[in-house]
């Protein structure tokens, strides 16, 4: 189901079952949010690419560089827009039946949403009552969600004198004051204080605990790694690893680097690299002056090489083959920077 993200190949990982699996049980993805093989293209841009993904219950975060396809993938699963290919579907219910859909559902965009004029317990009161709770319930249940992200005291102030971190906590309120078994949050930690986010991650976690899908986004695996039940890495529209945090960090260390070797006899450099453990993969060049070597250990590769050339072979020049891979994997891995 790869969409090939900057031509990685993913090796085989262990995971935590998150992949989609041809066939799989109805009773299941009741509880879970399907992508099935789903595409979606701006125009000629690609948002995301055959993208086949099961989420269970619990905190999963999507995690990748800005442009990847979080967002995208985040606003499929609300039905604020619609698989050019492929399906969704959260927790049995189809994205194209918004009302069905918005009272399992809680959805924070990464957008400062919330109106300036309204002070924090209109904003979150009106959008239950948008939902068709009564005037008593909403403002029940406003106190409530306010109560749970520590906006009380701010709660009759205008949004307009809000900070960041609080208008951030005000579209969570806004988010769960609903109870939704589902809660979406765009980069819901952006902007907090250690002491809020604490406290925000408190929250997300007992949401979890309760069987309730809790699916955010961040850039920085280092920000929701010991947080999250399942990650899921995401780059160019395309899935690049998923499932518990250790699984795929042993993915994304164990990815194969690639390195083009120019030399006299390529077929016999071939036959004494293959012999080395953490090769998995030559390919021999056409004129028989090369080839394209795929390794698990930088290092391990490096001490092999100058061992083949010190015994007397002709190594004319070794180049990394895809450092955008590379790039990429130290980027998510190495905390975005
Ligand atoms: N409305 C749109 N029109 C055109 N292209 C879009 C639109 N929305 C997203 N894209 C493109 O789709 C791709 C995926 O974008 P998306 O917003 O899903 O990524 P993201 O991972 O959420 O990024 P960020 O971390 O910056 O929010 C990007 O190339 C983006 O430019």
């Amino acid at each position: 189901m790869r969409g090939g993200a900057a031509g990685a190949g993913r090796p085989a990982g262990p995971g935590a079952g998150t992949q989609a699996a041809a066939g799989g049980g109805d009773q299941v993805s009741q509880q879970e949010v399907v992508f099935e093989s789903v595409s979606k293209f701006y125009g000629e841009v690609l948002g995301v690419n055959r993208v086949s993904l099961r989420i269970p219950p619990g905190l999963t975060s999507l995690v990748g560089p800005n442009g990847s396809g979080k967002t995208t993938l985040m606003n499929l699963m609300m039905g604020l827009i619609h698989p050019d290919r492929g399906s969704v579907s959260v927790r049995g219910l189809s994205p194209k039946d918004p009302e069905k859909l918005m009272r399992i559902c809680g959805y924070a965009t990464q957008y400062d949403a919330a109106p300036r004029w309204a002070s924090g317990f209109q904003f979150v009161t009106t959008g239950l009552e948008l939902y068709g709770y009564s005037k008593a319930e909403s403002e029940h249940k406003a106190w409530e969600a306010l109560k749970r992200v520590s906006l009380t005291e701010a709660a009759h102030r205008k949004v307009a004198a809000y900070s960041k971190g609080m208008r951030q906590r005000v579209r969570l309120a806004q988010a769960i004051a609903h109870e939704p078994e589902v809660l979406v949050l765009d980069e819901p930690l952006n902007g907090l204080d250690p002491l809020v986010r604490a406290e925000t991650i408190a929250l997300f976690r007992d949401y979890a605990a309760m069987g309730r899908h809790v699916i955010l986004s961040s850039h920085v695996l280092q920000e929701v790694d010991v947080i999250s039940d399942q990650v899921v890495l995401i780059a160019n529209g395309s899935i690049l690893a998923e499932g518990e945090i250790r699984g795929v960090r042993e993915e994304i260390h164990e990815h194969p680097s690639q390195f083009i070797i120019r030399c006299r006899d390529a077929s016999k450099i071939a036959s004494l690299l293959f012999n080395e453990e953490h090769v998995t993969e030559i390919k021999l060049n056409e004129d028989k002056l090369g080839l394209l070597v795929l390794t698990r250990n930088r290092e391990e590769f490096a001490r092999a090489l100058s061992r083949i050339a010190l015994s007397g072979h002709d190594v004319t020049s070794v180049i990394p083959a895809d450092e955008n891979v590379d790039a990429l994997y130290e980027y998510l891995i190495g905390g975005g920077r």
